[in-house]
């Protein structure tokens, strides 16, 4: 990031997904030092007034619905602005082009492929939020990286986590990475009651609070399995030197072992506006209004063993990144549709593994070698889930 500030020697930004959990709180941060950020682009998918209300007070270069049909109430918000409006998918890639220094990835799914590669295809510094892209596409998505010298910042609070206290320049000396997983709203639930969970219940998170979609995946705790294929990705760690650890409190983020015993781990309280604020600030950090840590007040951090039995996504996303390919592809997409099933109420709570483990035992794997590939192995996998879905609903 270093020389990648403008004439007026603050750094551009652009926020794809700006609406959302992990775009307001960027939002905030980008809002509090003007000194330091300004902004080029925001978009959002179909929440005009959230958007429109961000662009009037932040004066983006361009603001972006990827829903078309949200247009015509976005350019009416904004009229008179001088910010320039578009719409559609295609406007959202463009929004991602334009030359921000530091782009926020936090567009909810693989949604959030396109736009992302975008940006890293033009050498931006990317806060990387959104996991799906990294499972669906983690290899070609690395490599893209690489070849245009653009640089992934985690944002994921594990991966902030781990990005923070991992030695760069002694590989050898990891020994593994340690995932925390909260365990989520349905730690200590039997099989029996989860099966009859709803969305309201799926989406109360005990300590974080996030987007729909990612809270019922912590539920299910195939976020943690997204998770573990995008440590592997991000940090080039083989999938049995990844371990996973519940812990309730979500205070210790993730940790690294090293080959002499030591263990670094990175600790705060569970908010979002820090790891954000480090990728940000990145190189350097900058002030976070989060709570200030008081060990003594939460008095216990406990850890138990992950429970893939109660949770088989952690047993369906280990073996997908085992087997590899197209496999975290289909993982995820079918995630996806099973996700949006469940908060529509076609499905159980349950059925979401169902559904997932189903797609990838029906869609064969192959080993996908553009971007292209991937996107029509995550099409073939929806397609998939969609047709169980439909078979599931009427029996
Ligand atoms: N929330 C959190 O604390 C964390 C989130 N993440 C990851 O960050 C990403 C975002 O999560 P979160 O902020 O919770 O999600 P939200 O659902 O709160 O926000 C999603 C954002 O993406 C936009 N969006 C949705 N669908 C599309 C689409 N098809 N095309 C373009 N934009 C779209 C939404 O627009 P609109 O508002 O108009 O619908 C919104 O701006 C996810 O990948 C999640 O796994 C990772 C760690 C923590
Ligand atoms: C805030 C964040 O990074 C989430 O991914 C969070 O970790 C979810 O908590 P779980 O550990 O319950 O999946
Ligand atoms: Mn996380």
């Amino acid at each position: 990031m270093s020389g990648a500030l403008k004439e007026d020697g603050r750094r551009g930004v652009t926020i794809l997904g700006s609406t959302g959990s992990i775009g307001c709180n960027t939002v905030e941060l980008v809002e509090a030092r003007p000194d330091l950020y300004r902004i080029e682009a925001l978009t959002a998918h179909s929440r005009v007034e959230i958007l429109a209300g961000q662009a009037r007070r932040l004066k983006p270069r361009l603001a972006v619905v990827a829903d078309e049909s949200a247009y015509g109430a976005l350019k009416d918000a904004l009229a008179g602005t001088g910010i320039a409006v578009a719409a559609g998918p295609a406007a959202v890639v463009e929004a991602a082009q334009l030359p921000a220094d530091w782009v926020m990835a936090s567009i909810v799914g693989a949604a959030g492929l396109a736009p992302t590669l975008a940006a890293v295809r033009r050498g931006a510094v990317v806060g990387l939020a959104n996991k799906e892209c990294l499972v669906c596409a983690g290899a070609l998505m690395t490599a893209e990286v690489a070849a245009h010298g653009a640089t992934l910042l985690p944002v994921d609070s594990e991966h902030s986590a781990i990005f923070q206290v991992l030695d760069a320049t002694q590989p050898q000396a990891v020994e593994k990475i340690v995932l925390t997983a909260s365990g989520g709203p349905f730690r200590d639930r039997t099989l029996a009651e989860m099966e009859g969970m709803t969305p309201e219940q799926a989406v109360a998170h005990p300590n974080w609070s996030m987007g729909a979609k990612i809270s019922v995946d912590s539920a299910s705790m195939m976020n943690k399995g997204l998770e573990l294929i995008e440590a592997h990705h991000l940090f080039a760690m083989p999938e049995e030197r990844i371990d996973i650890v519940v812990h309730p409190q979500s205070v210790i983020h993730s940790m690294v072992s090293y080959v002499d015993g030591s263990v670094l781990a990175q600790l705060g309280s569970p908010d979002m506006r820090t790891p954000i604020a480090y990728a940000l600030g990145w190189p350097k950090r900058i002030f976070a209004p989060a709570p200030r840590l008081d060990l003594a007040a939460i008095g216990q951090l406990t850890f138990q063993a992950p429970d893939s039995e109660r949770f088989p996504a952690l047993r369906l996303a280990r073996t997908a990144l085992q087997t590899g390919g197209s496999a975290p592809t289909v993982l995820n997409a079918a995630n996806e549709v099973a996700v949006q099933a469940f908060l529509a109420r076609r499905i159980g709570f349950l059925d979401i593994a169902r559904v997932v483990e189903e797609t990838l035992e029906t869609v064969e794997p192959v080993t996908p070698s553009s971007i292209d590939d991937v996107l029509e192995q995550d099409l073939r996998a929806r397609r998939c889930a969609d047709a169980i879905i439909a078979r599931r609903g009427k029996r």
